[in-house]
């Protein structure tokens, strides 16, 4: 049982890159060809009839599809990505896009999961194109991954890159196929989860204008 602390705030960060640096997509061949291999022998461990044509390439297609879009994510940087405009007209007001789909796969299972984001902040000195906002989400979801922490990580960039007055990132209608397809079966459930940072971790009313955005 871990102890429990009283004040989160102190504890830091909830999702410091303690493991993360170490996940990486080259993109070289040799990386490819590890994860060709590593699919050949799973799916060999059930027999597959490698006759079957149906399965001839399909090594060589999940490796693809995994470095290029499953976990993609550990080959970009969002500095790479992002433009982020001075606010020369002094903006304070709210800025949201929600309904932003993602797709991930859970660090436990290596299950699907997929749901929608809403990332909202209030600008201070910058202004961030509002494609980026997505593109940032995507960067973390295309990883192994845990639902809090695209989440966190997701509102963290977004401090470090835009230095707004604060950033709220929900992750809504959320469905886990590890919970929904195995395990608990909870076939309907959804996850939503809400980092945030800055101004939206003192202001309730702020945090509940961004809920009902949502929800409309
Ligand atoms: N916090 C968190 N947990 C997740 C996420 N995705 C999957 N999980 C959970 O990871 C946990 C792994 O628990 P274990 O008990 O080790 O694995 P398990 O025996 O397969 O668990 P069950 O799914 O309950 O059958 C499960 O409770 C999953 O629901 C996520 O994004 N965030
Ligand atoms: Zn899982």
């Amino acid at each position: 049982m871990l102890e429990p602390i009283d004040k989160i705030d102190e504890y830091g960060p909830s999702f410091i890159d303690a493991f993360e640096p170490t996940e990486k997509v080259t993109g070289d061949p040799e990386q490819y060809a590890k994860v060709e291999k590593a699919v050949h022998d799973l799916l060999d461990a059930f027999n597959v009839n490698w006759e079957d044509p149906n399965y001839t390439d399909t090594p060589k297609r999940v490796a693809k599809a995994y470095m290029e879009y499953w976990a993609n994510g550990y080959a970009r940087e969002a500095e790479d990505e992002v433009t982020v405009f001075p606010n020369s007209s002094g903006s304070e007001d709210l800025v949201m896009v929600k309904d932003m789909k993602f797709y991930s796969m859970c660090s436990h299972h290596l299950a699907p999961f997929t749901g929608y984001g809403a990332i909202a902040y209030m600008a201070d000195e910058n202004l961030l194109g509002l494609s980026k906002l997505g593109r940032i989400l995507d960067i973390y979801a295309r990883r192994f991954q845990l639902q809090e922490r695209i989440g966190a990580q997701t509102a963290d960039k977004i401090m470090q890159l835009l230095r707004p007055k604060g950033v709220m990132v929900v992750l809504y209608d959320v469905e886990h196929l590890c919970m929904s397809s195995r395990g608990v079966k909870l076939h309907e459930a959804s996850t939503t989860t809400v980092a945030t940072r800055g101004i939206f971790k003192e202001d309730a009313q702020l945090r509940a204008e961004v809920m009902s955005l949502i929800n409309k």
